[in-house]
């Protein structure tokens, strides 16, 4: 581990004070953070990362964790000599590969957030979607972007029909931090790979969460010279859908971020998860970080 920044003490409680109208401002709202598996890659930023949600939680913020976990699940499929393969964004799963996602996600990235978590003195709860059948899907039937008339098989990837609040709404009001797997339960207790951002966008909505924040590997959405582009509006989405400036983990990203954001979520924000303290950074300063998505 590197040394932490030394901060003289009274920076420290000028630096305090001056979180007090956020801490004020936030204080018993609901802040869905979705943790992407490239933002999840150094040790070190695991561990602020965690550190980042208790303090949320004790000063009473509620946060939400949902993970993903792409890369871990690449490098799983490798050691079988499997390859990966997506579609706009979405990773093609047959049955084999449904039984990694399962493993790795649930029994590995879950744990080990929750691990740390609850090392940084947090009380986490990982869920998955199946856990009281809380995130319910369907086989997706994905219609190609350019075509909606042609529809990709993508697998046993879901497509959500419906999330019921109340498992994370009860562990919410409990001091616990749930950590959400995104696996969904389909009607014959078969289970669903689910992009992990649009779990994360549809969780917010449903829990009309104040700020949805979708950590990444990248400082924000970039333009084709690689500008960040600091706010977006749906029109101006659409467009960078329509020129090709969005494409691969991104589209689903940005796709879920704009549902959120018109399905009520105040703030949503898409931001770079390798800065330490990401997070913080977005809530406790009025200066715009990341991308800001706007709902009109
Ligand atoms: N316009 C864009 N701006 C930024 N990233 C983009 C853009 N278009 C595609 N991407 C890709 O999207 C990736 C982020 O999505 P993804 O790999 O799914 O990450 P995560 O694991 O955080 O969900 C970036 O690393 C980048 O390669
Ligand atoms: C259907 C689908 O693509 N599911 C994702 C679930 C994990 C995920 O979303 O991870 P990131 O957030 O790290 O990309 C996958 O299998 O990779």
């Amino acid at each position: 581990m590197t040394e932490k920044l030394k901060i003289a003490p009274r920076d420290k409680a000028e630096i305090l004070a001056q979180a007090l109208p956020y801490i004020r401002k936030f204080h018993g709202k609901t802040m869905v953070i979705k943790y992407g598996g490239n933002a999840m890659t150094d040790p070190e930023l695991q561990a602020d990362f965690a550190e980042d949600v208790v303090l949320l939680k004790l000063v009473g913020i509620n946060p939400v964790v949902v993970h993903g976990g792409g890369p871990q699940i690449e490098s799983a499929l490798k050691r079988l000599g499997k390859t990966g393969h997506f579609i706009q964004g979405m990773r093609v799963t047959d049955a084999e590969t449904m039984g990694v996602v399962e493993w790795v996600l649930a029994g590995e990235v879950q744990q080990d957030i929750v691990g740390l978590i609850n090392q940084a003195g947090g009380k986490a709860v990982g869920l998955t979607g199946r856990d009281g059948a809380f995130i319910r899907a369907q086989k997706l039937k994905m219609p190609d972007q350019k075509d909606p008339n042609l529809l990709h098989d993508v697998g046993q990837v879901g497509d959500i029909l419906s999330i019921d609040p109340s498992v994370v709404k009860a562990l919410q009001d409990d001091a616990f931090i749930p950590v959400v797997t995104p696996l969904g339960y389909g009607e014959q207790n078969e289970s669903y790979n689910i992009n992990a951002d649009v779990v994360a966008s549809k969780l917010a909505s449903v829990l009309q969460a104040e700020k949805l924040m979708l950590l990444t590997n990248t400082p924000g959405v970039l333009d084709k010279e690689g500008n960040l582009l600091t706010n977006l509006s749906a029109r101006e989405i659409d467009a960078l859908f329509e020129d090709g400036t969005i494409s691969g983990g991104m589209l689903p990203k940005i796709s879920g971020a704009l549902d959120a954001a018109k399905s009520g979520v105040n703030s949503v924000h898409i931001i770079d998860g390798r800065v330490p303290h990401a997070m913080l950074l977005e809530i406790l300063t009025d200066t715009p970080y990341g991308t800001m998505i706007r709902s009109h």
